[in-house]
């Protein structure tokens, strides 16, 4: 297959009306993606005769340096606020920074590859030097591959997560399987440590970091979700709720169409690299 097969360069404006980023469309027998270069960031992803896995905000702005709302972004260097210094951006830098498509390639099982960079020069707002590679496959399922190198001539610790937004019929209806027993810092509470038993439920606002924890979740809604994942060893859970959610102003009263199960390595996962030392983690999502 060659690229202008399956690959079009478009825009906010064409897929949504609204104006401001350019974005990718990858259609193939296997799959229908859309991805921003702003972040690196899916936005849609469906595979052939199935349900929409993700949930894009109806209301998402499309404005260069504002994070979109749905999808999956990328946070990184730092997951959350910056618990030294809430001033900075939350969720890090990337998700609202123009990443470079450096390369797309058709798999022999008719699979898309998309390789995505974005180089971080080290500033004020994070120090070290880094370069992220994130690899987005389109096949059946959508996988992403990332590859973090500190590039610095100093350590540092880099603390992230793929941000999932996972599409629902009823946030108040979905029970996700395979955190049962596991212990997590509640954010509603002050980051209380308290354990789950049973599946994790969304009655209200859940904001929930699992350490260590499984590699594999369902999520039970009509057409199941699953998350498989190597090397991503925190899971976080996160609802807003009607309350809250009536204070977002690009989620409101579309909170109950989402879920959010994130994979990545934050808070005491975190990764702690050397100069030059790199790291990496994979994330495979179908439904
Ligand atoms: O609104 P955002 O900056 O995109 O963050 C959305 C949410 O992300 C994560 O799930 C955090 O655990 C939540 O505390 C946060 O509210």
């Amino acid at each position: 297959m060659a690229v202008h097969d399956y690959l079009t360069r478009t825009d906010s404006d064409t897929l949504y009306s609204k104006p401001g980023l350019d974005l990718l469309l990858v259609e193939t027998e296997l799959c229908r993606a859309v991805i921003s270069l702003q972040g690196a960031q899916v936005l849609e992803f469906a595979a052939r005769d199935r349900a929409p896995l993700l949930w894009l905000s109806p209301t998402s702005v499309f404005e260069a340096g504002v994070a979109i709302r749905g999808g999956v972004p990328l946070c990184l260097p730092w997951f959350g606020e910056d618990l030294n210094d809430p001033s900075k951006p939350k969720h890090g830098l990337v998700r609202t920074q123009y990443w470079e498509l450096v390369g797309s390639k058709a798999e022999t099982d008719g699979a898309v590859v998309l390789e995505m960079r974005f180089q971080h020069a080290g500033d004020e707002l994070f120090a070290a030097s880094f370069d992220c590679t994130l690899k987005i496959g389109l096949g059946e399922s959508l996988t992403f591959d990332l590859e973090l190198c500190n590039t610095a001539d100093i350590p540092a610790d880099y603390s992230w997560a793929l941000h999932s937004y996972f599409a629902v019929e009823d946030v108040n209806a979905v029970e996700v399987e395979g955190l049962d027993g596991g212990e997590f810092l509640d954010k509603t509470r002050g980051f209380a440590r308290d354990r789950l038993s049973g599946m994790q439920t969304f009655a209200g606002e859940v904001d929930r970091v699992f350490e260590q924890a499984p590699a594999r979740q369902v999520i039970q809604t009509p057409s199941p979700i699953t998350a498989e994942s190597d090397n991503c060893h925190t899971v976080i859970t996160w609802n807003p709720g009607a309350e809250l959610a009536a204070t977002i102003h690009d989620i409101r009263e579309h909170y109950r169409g989402f879920v959010c199960v994130e994979h990545g390595n934050a808070f005491a996962d975190r990764w702690q690299l050397q100069p030059g030392e790199r790291a990496g983690a994979r994330l495979a999502l179908s439904r």
